[in-house]
């Protein structure tokens, strides 16, 4: 369908899906081509949206308020005029239906996680072009710095010779993160003038860079599956031209076009809201306008990814108006006060009553001479009349269709919070400050201090003794990883104590150990990386439990379990049992004499239990905690990606699981014990047999260290990175069900092709 040359972009999701696929076969050659393409399709794409969208805004912009009588056919006539733009601009820059470009929402997570970089970095390294490995390796290690398998990748990288250390690039580098740095740095150095330059070229890059993530909120929002795709929001208005031509006041389109008409031209804003106000209640279906509202939400969260740096987890503070005060700050000491006086004026939009900041505006006005007028930027104010139009629609739809906004903003004026939701604005505000002083006061501790993990809540907070609970153990694509292992080992993984439903008859239970999952990895049943991947998780969570719990004093693994329970189809309604009763780890609970037995068959030599959730993505499974009546709840926790709960295993620690009654969740149990000579057993066989299948690896590879020359420190051999999916000797034939497992299910099936 794509001859080359006929200047057509493939969709990036096909060339990516292709390209894993050969990953996956281990046709080296054919994955990097493909992974590269794909990463350009993907810049094409979002060029062309960007291109695009500016141009079709140039072309059809709501220039100056449309007169009466006939402005709403003029509102009208613009919006089409824009959606037939777009549609045409996009398919004469793609080639084809723009709608093929639409990826899964996991595929676009993937490209803005920078996944295909993981992959592509593992096909170049086999090809031995180490250099490219190396920067693909660098470009996805910068915005996943908690990779662990990456991490330890990258360490290989820099102690191999031949490496050069211009090879550790970032080939995504956002322009305006350098530049707002570098600013930042002359800044702090009072140099004033270079600062300004760089500040605003920061300034100007990142007001481009929230147009492009704006851009991406028109497409189709993908919630779930294919079929549940919807067009994007000027699809949407496209494909209703004709209809639309004589439309109806009470249409939800109109509700649609004037919604959106307002918030590109602010001057309108309150008439659109007053006639907003009162189309909504008689609006029958609420989808498209739901949507909409969606398409609102996305693009006031690009605020917050723009100012988040790549790698980082939080966003840089009040990004676009700090910039201005820099500038300001900057302008003023060099002595140009024309320029330092607009900033302070664009600032002032964002807060129009702070103090110092009018203190020299008034200065600047004494010393411009009152005939002087001096005005915010254009942009800057055009920028913040859209965001206070969007936000105003936002709230107005939070309030009466219900759903949650968390506002990316600091400076959104008061006024604009509608009554009823400023008191749970301020709650949020609170609990946020709150969370910040507690995370900082367990850094003032000392000894707890794992980059970028953070105590979401201590023994107070759960109510009760020895309970913990971290957040950010590991990424979302690491809780991909190792969920894809759990779905891959199946039911070869064993059971609990070799029975499916141990617990509850309405849910099946599937484990797997660390061996089983290290063997089954050896045979090619599951993903080298992905089996490896649990042990470095549990690792992980085993050092961070040490160091919380017994600083100073060595745990051991007791037992480690990746448990998934999975709700049975069916008749759920009116559960009344536990997804897991209430127990205690090391001893025998004993509700009515509140007691609770260390005596077998208790597991009395555990001393801490933890565990580590991958996903959320089900019904019920909250873990709780009880006292010692098994009846009185004390805390829960919700289950999510890389929240790790860790707690005294004793009788002061009774827990259980509330029914899963929808859908699966996994996690990793751990078990932890002081004495070693309870550690256990296979989890050191299963580590044996990761350092073997290193080894196996190494010897694999001497040709690329021939090429690579020797270690000039005359050190230990350099190591090669651990590719994905590697694990079997390279004589075994990988047959089609071993395959299964690591097909990258999130890739769209498109049989056109
Ligand atoms: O999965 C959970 O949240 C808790 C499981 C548990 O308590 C156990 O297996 O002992
Ligand atoms: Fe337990």
């Amino acid at each position: 369908l794509f001859p080359p040359g006929s200047g057509r972009l493939v969709p990036y999701d096909l060339l990516y899906a292709d390209g894993v696929r050969a990953y996956f076969a281990r046709d080296w050659p054919r994955a990097a081509e493909l992974l590269q393409r794909a990463l350009h399709s993907y810049s094409q794409l979002l060029a062309a949206r960007r291109g695009c969208q500016g141009r079709c805004r140039d072309e059809a912009g709501f220039a100056g308020p449309p007169a009466a009588p006939s402005w709403e056919t003029r509102f009208f006539d613009r919006v089409l005029q824009r959606a037939e733009c777009l549609g045409e601009c996009l398919g004469r820059r793609l080639g084809a239906e723009p709608s093929l470009h639409r990826a899964s929402r996991e595929i676009q997570e993937d490209f803005e996680q920078r996944e295909p970089y993981n992959y592509l970095q593992v096909a170049l390294f086999q090809l031995k072009k180490l250099d490219e490995a190396v920067s693909a390796a660098h470009t996805f290690f910068v915005a996943n710095p908690q990779h662990l398998q990456m991490r330890e990748d990258m360490e290989k990288y820099q102690r191999m010779a031949g490496v050069k250390l211009e090879s550790f690039r970032d080939l995504q580098a956002t322009l305006y993160w350098e530049a707002y740095e570098t600013g930042v740095q002359h800044y702090n150095v009072d140099e004033y003038l270079q600062a300004a330059v760089k500040l605003e070229e920061s300034l100007e890059e990142v007001l481009l860079a929230l147009e492009d993530c704006r851009a991406l909120c028109e497409g189709p929002q993908e919630d779930g599956t294919e079929e549940e795709m919807q067009p994007g929001l000027y699809e949407a208005i496209a494909g209703n031209v004709e209809a639309l031509r004589g439309a109806v006041l009470l249409d939800m389109s109109f509700f649609l076009l004037w919604t959106h008409a307002i918030s590109q031209h602010p001057g309108l804003a309150e008439g659109g809201t007053i006639i907003l106000l009162e189309v909504l209640p008689f609006i029958p279906s609420l989808a498209l306008s739901a949507h909409y509202i969606q398409v609102l939400k996305c693009r006031q969260h690009c605020v917050l990814e723009v100012a988040t740096k790549p790698g980082r987890v939080s966003a840089t503070d009040d990004f676009i108006p700090s910039h201005l005060d820099l500038l300001q700050f900057a302008y003023d000491q060099v002595g140009n006060h024309a320029l330092a006086a607009e900033c302070a004026a664009s600032y002032l939009l964002f807060y129009p009553s702070d103090e110092l900041m009018l203190e020299k505006m008034k200065r600047y006005q004494a010393e411009l001479g009152e005939g002087a007028s001096i005005t915010a930027r254009e942009n800057i104010q055009r920028y913040v009349q859209r965001s206070l139009m969007e936000k105003k629609l936002i709230y107005y739809a939070v309030e009466h269709l219900g759903g949650t906004f968390d506002d990316p903003d600091p400076w959104t004026p008061d006024e604009l919070i509608p009554e009823s939701l400023k008191q749970k604005h301020r709650e949020n505000q609170e609990k946020q400050r709150l969370e910040n002083l507690d995370v900082g006061e367990q850094e003032q501790r000392g000894p707890f201090t794992f980059e970028g993990i953070t105590v979401a809540m201590d023994s107070h907070q759960l109510n009760g003794s020895q309970r913990v609970v971290f957040d950010r153990v590991l990424t979302d694509s690491e809780c991909k990883d190792i969920l894809r292992l759990a779905k891959a080992a199946g039911g070869t993984g064993d059971g609990y104590r070799g029975r499916q439903s141990p617990h509850t008859p309405h849910e099946r239970f599937e484990g797997l150990t660390v061996l089983k999952a290290l063997q089954l990895a050896q045979d090619g049943t599951v993903n080298w990386r992905d089996a490896t991947l649990l042990l470095h998780a549990s690792e992980k969570s085993r050092k961070i439990v040490e160091s919380y719990f017994t600083p100073g004093k060595r745990l051991h693994f007791s037992f480690t379990h990746l448990v998934c329970r999975t709700a049975v189809e069916g008749d759920q309604d009116g559960r009344m049992d536990l997804s897991h009763p209430v127990h205690a780890d090391n001893c025998l609970l004993d509700p009515e004499g509140k007691e609770c037995w260390r005596e077998p068959p208790a597991y009395m030599y555990r001393d801490y239990s933890g565990i580590l959730y991958l996903n959320d993505d089900f019904h019920g499974g909250d873990l709780f905690f009880t006292e010692l009546d098994a009846v009185t709840v004390t805390a829960q926790v919700r289950p999510k990606c890389g929240k790790l709960v860790a707690f005294s295993s004793g009788g002061e620690n009774p827990h259980g699981v509330w029914a899963v009654t929808r859908g699966r969740r996994c996690a990793i149990a751990l078990w932890y014990t002081l004495s070693p000579e309870h550690a256990e057993q296979e989890r050191m066989e299963a580590e044996e047999l990761m350092r073997q299948g290193d080894v196996e690896q190494e010897l694999s590879h001497t040709d690329v260290e021939k090429h690579m020359g020797t270690d000039p420190s005359g050190g230990a051999s350099p190591e090669p990175p651990v590719p994905k999916g590697r694990a079997r000797s390279t004589s075994q034939r990988r047959t089609s069900s071993s395959e299964s497992g690591q097909q990258p299910q999130k890739l769209r099936a498109r049989d056109e092709f």
